[in-house]
């Protein structure tokens, strides 16, 4: 079967088109820059990696930014302090605590430090409400960039039986919820307790993963013509790659994409996304907070 590549790269290069020219239009009429703060804790290679990318989309849309590095030494007190600190900062309209943390500190904690309104990873309790809501804040940004690949490749989501296999509050669990809620979607979520998980993504009309397991979806666990949307992105280390490591999905890509109408490649999938969601997250904060 010939299978369409859905580029993430592409769209969210339109997506940062469209914000560029809102953030001209704003300048134009005196209005408010957004500005992005990111905090980033400790020096892991990855983090540092994502962190860069996300400066530079900033820099591409004209957005301004403030890098806030702490040493993975800080007290969850100090760095709960620091968030309050940028809550009340008013020329900072959002703000993004870079994940994993050190393990002292509980990302439960800080993330409801978090003003809703200044939250552009939509990770507080209120934003993940926000996805029923009918006059939602700040929608989750992986799950968000999800969406819109599926809304502007025209992928009919309605009465589909999507599964999702990987339930964290920051990608598993939203996507879920959007797809039931905003797309209309019959949806199966399958974490690490399900048993006989091909038994279920091979029901998928619409498959999404996000687990972190380079390999986990194989060719037989696919339909035929389904779609396959990829959000795993692990760094695995090798002597083959230029780089000393490569970024790999949770789905073998080779044996699968065959067997699919579309499907997203990784890198270059929905990675992008999750950074345009980010920028138009903030954007939308800076709109709510400075109209
Ligand atoms: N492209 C992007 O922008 C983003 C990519 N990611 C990537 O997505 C992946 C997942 O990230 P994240 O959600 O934060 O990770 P977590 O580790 O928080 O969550 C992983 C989820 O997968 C489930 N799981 C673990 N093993 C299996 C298995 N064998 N079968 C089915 N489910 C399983 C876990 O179940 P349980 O809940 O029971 O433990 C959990 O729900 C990572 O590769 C990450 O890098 C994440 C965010 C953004
Ligand atoms: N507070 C917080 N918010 C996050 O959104 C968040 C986080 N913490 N911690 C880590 C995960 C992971 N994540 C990615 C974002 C972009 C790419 C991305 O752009 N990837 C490129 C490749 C990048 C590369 O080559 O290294 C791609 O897939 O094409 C990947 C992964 C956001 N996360």
């Amino acid at each position: 079967m010939t299978y369409t590549l859905i580029d993430g790269r592409k769209v969210s290069t339109d997506i940062k088109n469209e914000i560029s020219q809102k953030v001209a239009e704003r300048k134009a009429l005196g209005r408010k820059i957004p500005h992005l703060a990111i905090i980033l804790v400790g020096d892991d290679g990855a983090s540092q990696t994502y962190v860069d990318n996300k400066v530079k989309s900033c820099k591409s849309v004209g957005f301004h930014y403030t890098m806030m590095r702490f040493a993975d030494t800080i007290s969850e007190e100090k760095l709960l302090k620091h968030i309050d600190h940028v809550n009340n900062d008013d020329d900072v309209d959002g703000f993004i605590v870079q994940l994993p943390l050190p393990p002292h500190i509980s990302v439960e904690k800080i993330t409801e430090k978090i003003r809703s309104d200044k939250d552009v990873d939509g990770f507080t309790n209120h934003n993940f409400g926000s996805i029923i809501s009918k006059n939602p804040l700040l929608m989750p940004a992986t799950p968000f960039g999800v969406m819109e690949l599926l809304r502007r490749y025209n992928i009919d989501t309605e009465g589909k039986h999507a599964v999702v296999v990987g339930a964290s509050r920051i990608a598993g669990a939203p996507l879920s919820m959007m797809l039931a809620e905003q797309g209309r979607a019959t949806v199966t979520i399958c974490h690490k307790f399900t048993k006989d998980l091909g038994s279920y993504t091979r029901s998928a009309d619409i498959l999404l993963v996000a687990v972190g397991k380079p390999g986990l979806i194989t060719a037989d666990m696919v339909k035929e013509g389904a779609v396959v949307i990829d959000i795993g992105t692990t760094r695995v280390e090798g002597p083959q790659y230029p780089k000393g490591w490569a970024i790999q999905g949770d789905v073998d890509f080779k044996a699968v994409a065959p067997k699919t109408s579309y499907i997203t490649p990784t890198p270059g999938g929905v990675g992008p996304m999750t950074i345009a969601s980010l920028l138009l997250n903030t954007l939308r904060a800076t709109e709510l907070q400075h109209p």
